[in-house]
C-alpha cells in the first residue's frame, strides 16, 4: 500500500505544490523501491493525505477537512488490514470428525471489497469457492476470511483468485480447490474508460477441478443453480 500511494504523492505536480522542507519529511520513510519498507508514521500518513488533499485542488486548512487526513489514515487500516493477516494462520485450524464426508464443500457469492493497485480504486465483487475435501475440512466462514486477507490488500483480480485457491491449497490439501471470482472495478466505471456495470470473471482451479472437466462442470452447476 505505501509503495503505490509514494507513487501518487511523488507526482511532479504534486511536489511542486508542497513546500520543500514537508515533502522531504514525507519522503523520507518511502524510498523508491519494491522492497518491504517500514510503516510510516500516523503522523507521516496523515501529512501524506494533506498532500493529496491539495492534490485534488482542495484547501486542507478549511475546517471540513481538518481531521480527514486522521479518518483517512484510519480507514486505510481498515481497509488494507490483509496486510497484516495470514491466511496460513486461519487455515490452519481444520476438522476432521465429518463422517467421512468427501464430496464437493462450495459457499456461493461471498461478497468482498478490494482495491486495485493500478488506480488505489476500490473492487467490489462476490466470490464462490469449493474444495474437494481429503479428509479434513475447513471451518466454513475461514473460507470468507481468507478472502478477507488477500482482499483487503492492493490487488489485481486475477492475483486475488490465485491466491485464494493457492492458500486453501497448500494449507488443507485437498483433492481439488475452484475459485471463481465476479467483480467491477470502480476504475473501469468511474474514471478512464468509464464502463458501468461492466463484470469481471476469473476463475483457478487446481487438482480434481483442473483435471476433471465433469468437476469443473458440477463446480459451475452449483455456483449457477438459484
Ligand atoms: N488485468 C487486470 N487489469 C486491471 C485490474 N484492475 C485494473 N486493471 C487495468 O490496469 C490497466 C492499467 O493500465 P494503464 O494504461 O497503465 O493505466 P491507465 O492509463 O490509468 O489506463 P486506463 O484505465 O485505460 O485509463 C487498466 O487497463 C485497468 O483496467 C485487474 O484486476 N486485472
Ligand atoms: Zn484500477
Amino acid at each position: 500500500m505505501a509503495i503505490s500511494f509514494f507513487t501518487i504523492v511523488r507526482s511532479d505536480v504534486a511536489l511542486a505544490r508542497i513546500e520543500g522542507h514537508k515533502m522531504d519529511a514525507i519522503l523520507k520513510n518511502f524510498p523508491a523501491s519494491s522492497q518491504k519498507q517500514p510503516r510510516p508514521t500516523q503522523q507521516e500518513a496523515e501529512d501524506a493525505v494533506r498532500v493529496l488533499l491539495q492534490w485534488s485542488g482542495d484547501d486542507p486548512e478549511r475546517e471540513g477537512l481538518l481531521d480527514t487526513p486522521k479518518r483517512v489514515a484510519k480507514a486505510y487500516r481498515e481497509l488494507f488490514s490483509g496486510y497484516d493477516l495470514s491466511a496460513e494462520e486461519v487455515l490452519g485450524r481444520t476438522f476432521e470428525e465429518v463422517s467421512g464426508y468427501d464430496d464437493m464443500v462450495l459457499v456461493r457469492d461471498i461478497p468482498f471489497f478490494s482495491h486495485c493497485e493500478h488506480h488505489m480504486l476500490p473492487i467490489k465483487g462476490k466470490a464462490t469457492v469449493a474444495y474437494l475435501p481429503q479428509g479434513r475440512v475447513l471451518g466454513l466462514s475461514k473460507i470468507a476470511r481468507v478472502i478477507e486477507i488477500y482482499g483487503r490488500r492492493l490487488q489485481t483480480q486475477e492475483n486475488l483468485t490465485a491466491q485464494i485457491a493457492s492458500a486453501i491449497d497448500t494449507t488443507l490439501k485437498p483433492r481439488g480447490v475452484a475459485v471463481l471470482i465476479e467483480a467491477e472495478h470502480m476504475c473501469m466505471e468511474m474514471r478512464g474508460v468509464e464502463k458501468q456495470g461492466s463484470q469481471t470473471l476469473t476463475t483457478r482451479f487446481t487438482g480434481a477441478f483442473k483435471t476433471d472437466a465433469a468437476e469443473q462442470a458440477r463446480f459451475f452447476t452449483m455456483a449457477r443453480n438459484r
